[in-house]
């Protein structure tokens, strides 16, 4: 069902960002090809698991907008992009980022009172963007209906969960284990 992701997961490079192992890989970094079967089968598992009644996805700068595109496509669901540049435009909202290996600020705009969202990013590992996201739109008015990243590596996804109370749903766990990558079904909580 996911061929073509496992299989690029395991050959996957991984690099050291400091202390972190960080893996390389076309949905995560757009490297070295990202091939449109392999965003197919995404797209394709995301709408065969999932139901999407929303009315915008939500992706976050930079590795969220490809997968955010090619959601769109399919389902006709407009998106917006959570990005790192400031706008100040009305109604923006600022959220500092932290991650294994970086920090900076995130800036929402585009969403509106009572809107029904889809959050949607590659890949969650400390889970520091997704719950500075995540928390952000709690307190704006609006109901995140659906939370879905590709990619679970670490103990984040757990960590995002009980501070939220959000279920983050997952396609795939990645492990890396003596410089190489493990796959498994994503954990259930
Ligand atoms: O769970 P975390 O530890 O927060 O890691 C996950 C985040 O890290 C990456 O983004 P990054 O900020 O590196 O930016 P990019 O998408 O521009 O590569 C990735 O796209 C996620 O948003
Ligand atoms: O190991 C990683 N690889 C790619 N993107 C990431 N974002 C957080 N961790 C990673």
């Amino acid at each position: 069902m996911l061929k073509i992701l496992e299989k690029t997961l395991k050959k996957a490079p991984i690099i050291k960002k400091g202390e972190y192992n960080y893996f390389v890989h076309p949905i995560t970094d757009g490297i070295p090809l990202t091939t449109p079967e392999m965003l197919e089968e995404v797209v394709d598992e995301i709408t065969r698991r999932y139901t999407l009644d929303v009315d915008k996805i939500v992706c976050i700068e930079a590795m969220g907008i490809h997968l955010a595109t090619a959601l769109s496509l399919k389902t006709r669901i407009p998106f917006v992009v959570v990005r790192k540049r400031e706008y100040g435009l009305p109604g923006e909202v600022a959220v500092h980022q932290t991650t294994g290996y970086s920090e900076g600020e995130l800036y929402i705009n585009g969403i509106k009172k009572g809107d029904r969202l889809l959050v949607i990013d590659d890949v969650v590992s400390t889970g520091g963007t997704l719950l500075a996201v995540l928390e952000a739109l709690k307190k704006m008015d609006v109901e995140v209906a659906k939370v879905i990243v590709i990619i679970e590596k670490g103990e984040g996804k757990k960590l995002v969960e009980e501070k939220t109370g959000y279920k983050i749903n997952t396609l795939i766990k990645v492990d890396i284990v003596d410089d190489k990558i493990i796959t498994s079904p994503p954990e259930e909580a």
